[in-house]
């Protein structure tokens, strides 16, 4: 295989995303089911004669209640297995982010077609893959045509011509949810999901006054009486349409979670999180689905779930320590999470954990400023100079937030701070899994990928697929089999290791990592197929893993054909050697 294409896909991986974390533990399940209120009734059950929308989506198989903890929720009523679709819907809208526009086609998001993709000649924004699309989008996009054109006119420079996501998503819920009806099922729907209105935190009051004025602005209003037209005719109703988006919308990705823009779906809203959740949301884009249903998300299992059991996803990165997940959950989401995860802390976490100091093979839990002594778990030995530890994790901090920060502009730089201090952390001993050790190391990877020589070398090759395996050990540690990230990054390692050696080393050397020659070529062959069952998994069972699914597929039936031909070439060599005459020497 040639290593084209893996340099294309490199992505940041680390924006928000809803698709993350493990395998949920069920006792806190039980905990939410005692403090059950009963059911608001929305999927086929109470909600119909009562004024609660009805969720027109959601199949059968799940049910909505509410908790005095987290509100309303999504719960199994019969056993569902891992790798299962527990319900798809096309989202009720969705946009893509700024720089994706010229790139994918606006309406179905599939990538730019060999023929390119065609322009609206009046905005001269949006782009579609074929006329069929551009057409179906036009109810929606007539009204955005125009307002985008009223923006750019009045943008200050070229750079802000064209509103931000957040801006044209909530422009399209407005128009659209006017045209439907203000009293509509999908108005209804969206009118229902949940605002923090009366508890937003302090530092949400700006960013949400600054969108609220950009999108008035954009509809081009010019009264706020005008406001009316779209159901909105006090101050809190404002509060509530900004705040709803805020809580409610959800990264919309790739089949392989490239971040590609935003998306707004009632029914996938309804479902609440958990740092160790047992479902995630993805857009595997299955070949068996028609293009005209796309973008299709799916709600699909990531273990067993039984009945009576809450359906969570991960709303934030699962990767992350205690302290960083709270954080973010309480910003965006205004809640404190008490999931699973969350109600074992303090207790040994490998996000955040070092190895004993005698190499016993047992683990210690980072020291704090609080609490600097630290013992192994296993032999009880005491972690010795804890300060440099200390420092090397804040280094390390520091470092992962500059080497983001300038990935794109100095890819140099970036890669020169992860090379400098991925070895600094290694060295004081911190788990592969731990933090920030594993973000650095994800981040490195996708580095060298991006930065690989144009004629490729066995150095270049062989450095990527070493740090592309330490990101698949941390992850694994952290992430449960079939979980789409840790899916997604065995399959990035069998494609590495698939590719054609430039220079394939003496197999006397293949001692060290990655090996070469045929054992490389066996291990690429266990990694995809290893990869597909688990995408399989995360992707949907139904859906074969998805696109990525059937792209491994294929690979590993390549590789394993290319194994064949050595084995062959191998028999043929021993055959056609002549045997030693017996008692000849
Ligand atoms: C996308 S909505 C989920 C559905 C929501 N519970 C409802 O009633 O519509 C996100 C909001 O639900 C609540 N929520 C979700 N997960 C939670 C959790 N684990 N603990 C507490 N509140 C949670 C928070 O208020 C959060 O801002």
């Amino acid at each position: 295989m040639s290593f084209a294409g893996l340099r294309a896909e490199r992505q940041s991986k680390q924006s928000k995303s809803f698709v993350n974390a493990g395998p949920k533990d069920t006792a806190a399940s039980a905990d939410q089911s005692k403090a059950l209120i009963p059911t608001t009734g929305a999927n086929a059950s109470g909600g119909r004669g009562s004024s609660e929308p009805l969720y027109r989506v959601l199949p059968a198989s799940v049910d909505i209640r509410s908790t005095t903890e987290n509100g309303r929720g999504i719960w199994a009523i019969r056993p569902m297995h891992a790798g299962e679709i527990i319900f798809q819907t096309k989202p009720h809208i969705h946009v893509l982010s700024t720089k994706n526009l010229e790139h994918f086609c606006s309406s179905c998001v599939s990538p730019a077609p060999a023929t390119g993709l065609k322009r609206c000649t009046r905005c001269r924004v949006l782009w579609y893959c074929s006329a069929s699309c551009q057409n179906s989008d036009w109810a929606l996009h007539k009204q955005e045509c125009s307002a985008m054109q009223r923006w750019a006119a009045g943008a200050p420079s070229p750079d802000v011509a064209i509103p931000a996501e957040p801006i044209r998503c909530l422009g399209r819920v407005l128009w659209w949810k006017q045209k439907q009806g203000l009293q509509s099922a999908w108005a209804r729907e969206l009118d229902g999901m949940q605002s923090h209105r009366t508890n937003l935190p302090p530092s949400a009051t700006e960013s949400h006054t600054h969108l609220a004025h950009a999108v008035i602005r954009y509809l081009g209003l010019n009264a706020p009486g005008e406001l009316g037209a779209f159901g909105i005719t006090t101050a809190a109703d404002i509060v509530d349409v900004i705040s709803r988006f805020a809580t409610n919308s959800i990264t919309m990705t790739s089949p392989s979670l490239t971040p590609l823009g935003v998306f707004v779906s009632p029914p996938v809203a309804l479902i609440n999180h958990s740092c160790e959740p047992n479902a995630v949301v993805v857009f595997p884009r299955s070949s068996s689905n028609l293009a005209a249903q796309e973008p299709l998300t799916q709600v699909v299992a990531l273990r067993e779930i039984a009945v009576d059991e809450q359906i969570f996803t991960a709303y934030i990165d699962t990767t992350l320590p205690f302290s960083q997940r709270q954080q973010a959950l309480a910003a965006t989401y205004s809640f404190t999470c008490n999931c699973t995860l969350c109600s074992k802390y303090p207790r040994i976490d490998p996000r955040e954990s070092i190895w004993c100091p005698k190499s016993c093979g047992g683990t210690c839990t980072f020291p704090s400023e609080e609490d600097p002594l630290t013992r192994c778990v296993k032999c009880g030995s005491a972690v010795p100079s804890t300060d440099s530890i200390l420092d090397a994790i804040r280094i390390g901090q520091e470092a992962l937030e500059k080497a983001t920060t300038v990935q794109f502009n100095d890819l140099e730089k970036a890669l020169q701070l992860t090379t400098n201090i991925i070895p600094i952390l290694t060295s004081h001993k911190l788990l592969p899994s731990s933090h920030p050790l594993l973000a650095l190391t994800r981040l490195h990877q996708s580095l060298l990928l991006a930065s690989f020589p144009p004629n490729l070398t066995q150095e270049a090759l062989d450095n990527v697929i070493r740090a592309t395996s330490a990101s698949v050990t941390g992850i694994s540690e952290l992430l449960c089999r079939g979980h789409p990230i840790r899916a997604l990054a065995l399959a990035e390692l069998g494609k590495l290791l698939a590719v054609d050696e430039p220079s394939p080393r003496d197999s006397k050397t293949n001692t060290v990592f990655p090996p070469s020659g045929p054992a490389r070529l066996r291990l690429a062959y266990e990694t995809l197929v290893q990869a597909h069952n688990e995408l399989k998994i995360g992707f949907g069972e139904e859906n074969e893993g998805g696109e990525v699914g059937h792209e491994i597929r294929e690979m590993a039936v390549r590789v394993e054909k290319e194994l064949a031909v050595w084995k062959q070439g191998v028999k043929n060599v021993i055959e056609d050697t002549p045997k030693p005459k017996s008692g000849k020497r």
